[in-house]
């Protein structure tokens, strides 16, 4: 924080402000709703609280100057983009937020120059509600935010009803401008805080050489602040600028001059001299820093001379004129001012010097990448033979450079997968790449390797004497607007003190004559689209996931829907919903529901038909406190099947109780593993085993009761069983022994074994009616039953009764959503409200029962 970063000048540039910018403001739109702050936005298209600001690259000359000045006083980057916030009086805020918009890139620096009321600018870790620094923010003053600011702290200016007067704050950025070249601003359009300054390159991150780089520059600012005041002493700051040294503020004023009033002209001038940073060497005449300081009368008349132009006065021609004229030496230091003074001019943006002032060069727009300059073969057709057009890789203007090293083992393979692959196959639309994406990747520092982003740094900055220690001249000539241009490259990661001269470039990642992390690299090219194609790949992955999940449910790869036999996409909560009001039939009505219908019948065909007195109820037996019969009820006993296919399926319109049994059982075994499947078959079948031997006797005491048909018991497994059962006059019923087997046996497949299915299926029914119900309700499919059909029809009296049999199939419901839920077809919450259902039901069916009198007596059980 530097409380007086602009001297006394503040008021002049609040007035500047206040009567050029402060019109132009408007209401930024964040979640859809205007804020009460004004903003004025300079730069590229900016995503700022979530919404779009689109670019604007009609830079305002003093906003120009503020930028120009951080950068050569503050050696802070060379920033794009101003935000100005209009903060009317204290009732107006910014609200908790951190600018870490995607377009700053990780770890930006910000610059935050506050100008009219002082207000408290507060900050937070991310997560806290407690304030954890403040400070007041003084008209003229200057705070850096830069390192893991961003990414850690939330910062505000909170409202305060004591503040009656105007605030301005100008954040600077430097963000990530996605335009390709075409798109940049040329010209008149231009953005004039690219005008490179001087030659140091800055480096914001936190390691220990950002730190070092910083520390040597803040040295030699020093050294140069008291080199200077040991040389100025009782001289005017202004005499002291060298002739060639024409300011860029020195347009800047002219510029400001053409758009504002002299007055304004004579603030600024003003404002300059207060705002006087350090000096630049005074034995490096061709030194091309540029400070804010008044022109000089030699100047005045040197700029009016070389007409120097404003901003929005672009002087392309007379540029271009000389740039092609053979040019003398003393033309050459004419040029060579020229070039240095007019930053404003069209192509000024871009300058570029050579470190050789004998011989001119051509300035050039620089910076970006022209893509097409790859001398990979397939590089080269994709780009230049335009095989491909949908890919596009737009160029960016900022160099990348450090000395990051691509990890080669993995980039064959990446290579293949998602470069050449797609490319034979022509699958590349998908693929387009649109913009360049920030991807971390894999670096090698010293023996690790090490994950990280790409250091982007500033764009190249010329200066005549100290070019050769950061750039090179790139072998390509590119011709641009019609003219071939130099283009200069940047090199790897340095310090310009330690940048030897005539440094020869040998690129660790492909081995080329380029800085590393240039873009010309093939390799870094290809690194490039690799990183964007697998974010790419990653994303559409993640969606296929996620649609997948979405669509999962208990019915597999059915949908809610049409489980439910409901029209269009259903969600679990509707699903749910209705269920208590009957959309749940389709899963568990033909269980429940047939049944109770079923049962409600059996006994009034029962009292109808009340010849024979109903059999004794057992005597301590109710039926929610039989768990024995409820137990082997849900658990008909496992038994070595019978010859399945001679059990007919009677007719007793539970089609859709098949089906629903049927997928579930097909589902739960196609998803558990075999042994899973295994083990949950062996443990079921000694269950229901013993379910049978302890409980049968006990919760059924008379055998009579549990007179199988004759064909079943006289089948050949009759004598595997428990005594027991053998005591059973009739023996098991087939029906029984099918279902059983239908229904445990995974390696089951219903479609393979229909009979045996049907079988598990009428088992449920059969019982609960006495044979006149099941005749009364589908005589015709059970008395025409073909072969073993007879074997059912000749069922012995009813097994079990109403009740019981409501239990029991209560607990066969429970069981498979029991096995739904273990199966991992459904998710617990849903078993577990299933199973509400399901016991609902039974209490209902039971006061049903009740309620026809056919609660009494053994019948009932
Ligand atoms: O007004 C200020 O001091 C803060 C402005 C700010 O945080 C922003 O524009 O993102
Ligand atoms: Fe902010």
């Amino acid at each position: 924080y530097h409380p007086s970063a602009l001297k006394n000048c503040d008021n002049q540039i609040l007035k500047i402000l206040v009567d050029e910018i402060q019109a132009k403001a408007f209401h930024h739109h964040t979640n859809g709703r205007p804020e009460a702050r004004k903003i004025v936005w300079f730069g590229p298209e900016y995503t700022y609280g979530g919404t779009k600001i689109s670019a604007n690259d009609n830079w305002h000359p003093l906003v120009t100057s503020l930028a120009t000045w951080l950068r050569v006083e503050y050696q802070l980057p060379v920033f794009n983009s101003c935000l100005i916030n209009f903060y009317k009086d204290g009732s107006i805020n910014i609200p908790w937020h951190s600018d870490d918009e995607v377009e700053l890139g990780p770890n930006p620096t910000i610059a935050s120059i506050s100008i009219g009321a002082t207000r408290d600018f507060h900050m937070r870790p991310k997560g806290s509600t407690n304030i954890a620094w403040s400070q007041r923010l003084a008209s003229g003053s200057l705070l850096v935010m830069s390192g893991a600011t961003q990414s850690h702290l939330q910062h505000a200016v909170l409202k305060d009803p004591k503040v009656k007067e105007l605030r301005v704050n100008l954040t600077f950025r430097l963000t990530h401008d996605a335009r390709i070249p075409e798109e940049l601003p040329v010209s008149d359009q231009a953005n004039p805080c690219i005008q490179p300054v001087d030659n140091s390159i800055t480096c914001d991150l936190d390691d220990e050489d950002s730190v070092r780089r910083r520390a040597e520059l803040e040295a030699e600012n020093l050294r140069r602040i008291r080199s200077r005041s040991n040389s100025s002493t009782g001289r005017k700051p202004s005499s002291q600028q060298p002739t060639t040294q024409i300011s860029q503020q020195n347009n800047m004023q002219i510029a400001h001059e053409q758009q504002s009033t002299i007055s304004k002209h004579n603030l600024q001038q003003q404002a300059s001299m207060q705002m006087q940073p350090q000096q630049p060497p005074s034995d490096n005449s061709q030194q091309t820093l540029i400070h804010l300081t008044p022109p000089t009368t030699t100047q005045q008349q040197q700029q009016t001379e070389t007409k120097t132009t404003c901003n929005s006065q672009p002087s392309q021609t007379s540029q271009n004129n000389q740039l092609n004229q053979p040019k003398t030496q003393s033309q050459t230091s004419q040029l060579s001012s020229n070039l240095t003074s007019q930053p404003n001019t069209a192509s000024s943006n871009y300058q570029l010097r050579t470190n050789d002032n004998s011989k001119p060069k051509n300035s050039a727009p620089v910076i970006f990448e022209i893509e097409h300059e790859g001398k990979d073969p397939i590089k080269f057709e994709w780009f230049l033979k335009n095989n491909f057009p949908e890919i596009r890789i737009k160029s960016v203007k900022d160099l990348y450079h450090s000395s990051g090293y691509i990890v080669t083992r993995e980039h064959p393979k990446d290579y293949n997968k998602l470069l050449t692959a797609p490319l034979k196959t022509n699958k590349i639309n998908e693929f387009e790449i649109t913009r360049r994406m920030a991807a971390k990747r894999p670096v090698k520092q010293g023996d690790d390797q090490v994950y990280c982003f790409i250091v982007k740094h500033v764009p190249i900055a010329v200066d005549a004497k100290e070019l050769a220690k950061h750039l090179v001249e790139s072998e390509q000539q590119i011709p641009i607007d019609g003219a071939v241009r130099i283009i200069y490259k940047a090199t790897g990661e340095h310090f310009s003190a330690d940048c030897p001269k005539d440094r020869k470039f040998e690129c660790a990642n492909c081995g080329g004559e380029h800085p590393q992390f240039s873009f010309k690299c093939q390799k870094i090219k290809e690194a490039n689209e690799i990183a964007t194609r697998k974010a790419h790949e990653k994303i559409r992955a993640q969606r296929e996931e996620a649609k997948q999940k979405q669509n999962q449910n208990i019915f597999g790869s059915r949908s809610l829907g049409e489980a439910f036999g409901v029209p269009g996409p259903l969600s679990y909560a509707d699903a749910m919903r209705p269920m208590r009001t009957g959309l749940i039939k389709p899963i568990l009505g033909p269980i429940a529901y047939s049944n109770r219908a079923a049962a409600a019948a059996a006994a009034a065909a029962a009292s109808a038909a009340s010849d024979a007195p109903p059999a004794e109820a057992p005597a301590n037996r109710t039926a929610l406190t039989n768990p024995a019969a409820i137990q082997i009820s849900a658990n008909p006993p496992t038994l070595p099947a019978v010859a399945s296919d001679s059990v007919a399926a009677p007719n007793l319109g539970v089609e859709n109780a098949n089906d629903t049994r049927k997928s579930i059982a097909i589902r739960a075994h196609r998803l558990a593993t075999e042994r899973e499947r295994e083990r949950v078959h062996s443990l079921r079948q000694q269950y229901d085993y013993d379910c049978y031997q302890q409980n049968l006797p006990e919760a059924f005491p008379r055998p009579q009761q549990f007179s199988y048909s004759a064909a079943a018991s006289r089948s050949a497994v009759t004598s595997q069983l428990p005594p027991m059962y053998n005591a059973c006059p009739a023996g098991p019923p087939a029906a029984v022994s099918a279902m059983a087997s239908a229904a445990v046996d995974p390696a089951t497949e219903p479609a393979s074994h229909p009979a045996a299915v049907q079988a598990m299926a009428s088992v449920e029914v059969v019982p609960v009616l006495a044979p006149a119900v099941a005749q009364a309700t589908a005589p015709a499919a059970v008395a025409s039953g073909a072969g073993s059909a007879s074997t059912v029809n000749q069922t012995e009296p009813v097994t079990y009764g109403p009740k019981a049999n409501i239990l029991r199939l209560a607990m066969r419901a429970l069981s498979s959503i029991l096995e739904m839920g273990s199966g991992l077809l459904c998710d617990a919450q849903i078993a577990g409200e299933l199973a509400v259902h399901v016991v609902i039901e039974v209490l209902g069916s039971l006061s049903e029962l009740q309620g026809q009198g056919a609660d009494g007596g053994a019948a009932a059980w």
